[in-house]
């Protein structure tokens, strides 16, 4: 009862997504798969992209048998490769007419220090490169199939991120947990960027804090394992951290608000750094240039 008093925000929303098409990131667990679930539940088509398909199938296997929707489908992305994501959108997209709704859930936090197969720090290279090159790959499907949302996950641990532009790969310090944090900043500072420039297309953007949620992203700090532990009472479950995502993808009228920053299904504070369209402008330009994309798109 503490825990539900706690846990703010439920998603309230009736909306049916019959006809309608998703895909979910690291969709094989956590809060990734309770929002795949919901909407699985409400009719939708839905990808599971995950880095690990055998993981992803018993998933998906436990979300039909929830759902009774048999239009689940579990493709492999490993957001630690571009040749991985490329192939993904490839498939999807000679697969698909549509992409109504795409959740950028998956993340890792806290991991020693490690690079993707490009050569990218691990948690600016999966939780922001990754999700920025795949979004580039669907946009044009998205504009498309407008109205349509993009919902990226990002975390309250933002505010202690900083972009540095000159050592965004952490080659001259590392911290894991900053490193983590400052990724959480490049969700919110990529889905404001976007936001403005994908304004009048139809397509909208949102970043998100879940609230504090039991799940594996704990998996690489002992700490936090043992403070998620100790305080599970103040924890959400991932069904609960899973609310503010699909209220971003779902709630009626939400469109003005594109850019925004959510917790708890309301509009959250972000940080000073957060709010900066300069840094904002920059990340989105190197990033480009780290992933060898063009600047407009
Ligand atoms: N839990 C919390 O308290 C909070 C979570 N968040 C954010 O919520 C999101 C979901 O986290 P949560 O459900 O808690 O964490 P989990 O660790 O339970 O789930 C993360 C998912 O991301 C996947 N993933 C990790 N690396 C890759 C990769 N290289 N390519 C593709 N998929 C990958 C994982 O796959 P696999 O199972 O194969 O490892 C897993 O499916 C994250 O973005 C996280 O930062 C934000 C604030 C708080
Ligand atoms: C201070 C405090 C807590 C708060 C932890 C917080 C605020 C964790 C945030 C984690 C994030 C943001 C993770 C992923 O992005 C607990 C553990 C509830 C227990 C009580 C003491």
């Amino acid at each position: 009862k503490i825990r539900k008093m706690l846990s703010n925000g439920v998603c309230t929303s009736n909306v049916q997504l019959p006809g309608k098409v998703a895909i979910v990131t690291g969709a094989n667990t956590g809060i990734g798969k309770e929002t795949a679930k919901d909407l699985a539940q409400r009719g939708a088509r839905v990808y599971l992209a995950c880095r690990d398909v055998d993981k992803g199938e018993l998933a998906a296997r436990e979300i039909q048998a929830a759902t009774g929707n048999s239009q689940v489908f579990v493709r492999k992305l490993d957001l630690a490769d571009t040749k991985s994501i490329r192939a993904f959108a490839k498939d999807f997209l000679a697969e698909e007419k549509h992409l109504h709704l795409l959740i950028n859930n998956a993340g890792v936090m806290m991991c020693p220090y490690s690079k993707t197969a490009d050569g990218f720090e691990m948690h600016i290279g999966v939780n922001h490169l990754g999700h920025f090159l795949l979004t580039h790959l669907l946009l044009e499907k998205l504009k498309e199939s407008a109205p349509s949302r993009i919902v990226n996950l990002s975390s309250l641990g933002h505010h202690l991120g900083r972009i540095h532009f000159h050592n965004l790969q952490g080659e001259k310090f590392y911290s894991a947990s900053l490193a983590y944090c400052h990724s959480k900043l490049a969700n919110i500072l990529f889905t404001k960027e976007l936001a403005r420039r994908l304004k009048g297309s139809g397509v909208t953007t949102y970043s998100v804090h879940p609230g504090t949620v039991h799940s594996e992203l704990t998996r690489h700090s002992s700490i936090m394992r043992w403070l998620w532990q100790l305080f599970f009472i103040f924890i959400k479950t991932p069904q609960e951290g899973a609310q503010t995502s699909l209220y971003c993808a779902l709630t009626e009228g939400l469109e003005s608000l594109s850019g925004s920053h959510f917790s708890d299904c309301q509009l959250a504070w972000v940080s000073y750094q957060g709010r900066n369209e300069i840094i904002a402008r920059r990340l989105w330009n190197v990033s480009c240039d780290l992933l060898g994309l063009p600047v407009d798109w």
